[in-house]
Formats: C-alpha cells, structure tokens, sequence
C-alpha cells in the first residue's frame, strides 16, 4: 500500500541559509499535508538525536519498575502521574500504561483556568495543586532532567512548525498571541507486549480511537512494528509505519475549529501485536486558555459564519473535552477542585 502519511524534511525551514523558495516548499508541503490527511512525518526536525532516544528509553527503564514502585507515582485525582493498564482498560481507553505531565493549569500561567470565576486576577503559584488535580510526579532526577530537556526542545519546535502554518494560512495576531506560551502535555505511554498480557486486548485495542483535543501533538514513537493508525476521510485505517528519527504531528481539534475545518483533525488510534513493549511519548501543544475556541477571524467565510462552534474559553472546552474522555478521572478532579 502506497504511503499514506507524507515525509516533510522540515530541515530547510529551520536552516538560516536556505532561500525564500525552499522554505515556501516546506510550508506548502505542510498545508498540503495538514488539509489532506491531519498526520505528518516530521524529518531532520533539530532535535538531537541521543535525547529524541533517551526519552523513550526513560520511559521503558520506569514501566520496566515493578507494579508497586510505579504505583507510588499514581495522584488521588488520577489525571497527572502514573496509570497502570489495568486501570485505564476499565476506563474504555484500551490498554496501555502512562505517566502523564501537564503544565500547570491555573491563572498563573495560562490565562483564566477551567472553571476559575471569571474575574480572578490572583495569580496561582505554578506549584500549588490547579484545576488538574496534583502537581506532575517525576520519578526521578534523571527522568525529570532528561524529559525537561526533551519537552523544552518540542516545544521550541513547535513554535516553528505552528509559524510556518500561520504563513500557509495567512494567519496572524490572536493565533501568535494564544499559541504564545501554550499549554502543554507529555503523556510516556507504554502499550505492552504480548508476553506481559498475554495476548489479551482490553477492549480490542490498546488506544481507542478519538481526536486529539488541542492544537497540534507531536508523537515520538518506537521503531518498530506497525501500531499507530490514522483513519482517512473515507473511514479507511492506515498504519502510520515509524520512520526513524522522525517525529509524528497531527492535527487536534482546535485547529479543526479555527481553520473552520480547512484542517481536519483525523480519527486516530493504536493497536500493538507485537511480542515487546511500545514506547511512545505524545506532547500536546494547546493554546492559553482565554484563547478561543471559534474560527480564526481571517478564516471566517460567510458561509462559516452560521454558529457551528460555540465561541468560548480553551479551558472550558478542553475541561469539558477530558470530562468525556476520561470520565474517572474527571471525577477526582472535580473533587479536587471543589
Ligand atoms: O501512542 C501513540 O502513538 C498515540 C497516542 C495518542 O493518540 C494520544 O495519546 O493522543
Ligand atoms: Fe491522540
């Protein structure tokens, strides 16, 4: 079967030297593969290629660690920290283990918080527990250091890959301003192999199918066998086959929504048959959370005008979109929060 998600060389973008022509080839190429199918490679994308590695070698040393010691990594609201695959199977979500990190949701950093009164002007110390529950639980020093230093690297990358679709879109202000110093999460997720579950599937597979929530992720994923698949928009599967040293990005929502669907977030899901565990390590990239969540302004047609969105708050939608997603969840941190 022919290759279904395109390879972008995202090098002559980020080359100081390369002219106006190679880097508009990059940006058309990017368009081309954000309009048509929502998923991407993204090749010679700057990272240095031991900490692109180490990342998810880190997370095979922590799901290596027996049950108990992960579980100390576990939170009471269950959103951050660690999730065994037994927990998330009863939770629909198919079975895979995570150690999640989210940015700290509060008015500090990200605009109103989900669920704040409106008009909080207290800033929320970064450390203190936020509308999420617990703060992130870092295994370790190493695991903390290594997995900054990677977050650090994507989200500097991601800022070029979101300003070359600016330029494709024709985008400006609001869209540069939200996406200024975005929300952000890292989910090191860890899809068993045969051996561990004994070829048992939860409920037939390992990540349900669903859209991402936000703006764009990018997916760091093992080499490996064919396990992360992308649904076309004639409900097709394909495999997204891993590419070494390339980094997956797909299209979320609220791209969707701002391009008044010029870029489809696609269905996507995970599916892993083989006889070792998977490593993959998705980083959300979302805007402030007073951004909007309705057509860009320089997006909207006549025809987009009919109210198919409800124009509100990032955080709103996103507390609402997890809510549905991880309904256990949800519930400890609505505990939390009240
Ligand atoms: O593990 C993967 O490759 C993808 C996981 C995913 O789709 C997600 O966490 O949203
Ligand atoms: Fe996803």
């Amino acid at each position: 079967m022919a290759l279904f998600v395109p390879i972008i060389d995202f090098g002559p973008y980020l080359d100081p030297a390369a002219d106006e022509a190679q880097r508009r080839a990059v940006i058309d190429a990017l368009d081309s593969a954000c309009r048509n199918v929502g998923f991407f490679f993204l090749a010679n994308h700057g990272i240095p290629q031991a900490l692109f590695d180490q990342i998810r070698a880190i997370g095979h040393r922590f799901f290596d660690k027996p049950a108990e010691e992960k579980l100390k990594y576990t939170t009471d609201s269950g959103f951050r920290g660690y999730k065994r695959f037994s927990a998330t199977t009863t939770n629909g979500q198919g079975l895979h283990e995570v150690i999640a990190f989210y940015a700290s949701a509060n008015s500090y950093t990200n605009g109103r918080a989900p669920a704040a009164a409106k008009d909080t002007s207290v800033p929320i110390s970064p450390d203190a527990p936020d509308v999420f529950g617990e703060q992130n639980m870092w295994p370790d020093g190493e695991f903390r250091a290594v997995a900054e230093e990677y977050l650090g690297c994507v989200q500097r990358l991601s800022q070029r890959v979101l300003s070359a679709l600016a330029t494709a879109l024709g985008v400006g202000d609001s869209f540069h301003d939200w996406m200024d110093d975005p929300f952000w999460g890292m989910r090191v997720t860890g899809y068993p192999g045969i051996a561990e579950t004994g070829g048992k599937v939860g409920d037939g597979v390992n990540f349900k199918e669903h859209t991402d929530f936000g703006c764009i992720t990018l997916i760091n994923q093992d080499d490996g066998p064919d396990s992360l698949q992308v649904c076309d928009k004639q409900g097709q599967w394909h495999s997204v086959t891993p590419v070494p040293n390339a980094l997956v990005v797909n299209i979320g929502d609220l791209f969707s929504i701002w391009t008044c669907g010029r870029y489809p977030a696609p269905l996507h899901r995970v599916v892993h048959r083989a006889a070792h565990r998977r490593v993959s390590v998705p980083i959300f990239i979302d805007p402030r959370f007073d951004a909007v969540t309705g057509p860009l302004p320089e997006l909207q047609s006549a025809d987009d005008a009919a109210p198919k969105y409800e124009a509100r708050p990032y955080g709103d939608y996103l507390w609402d979109r997890i809510s549905e997603f991880y309904p256990q969840q949800s519930e400890g941190m609505q505990r939390h929060h009240a």
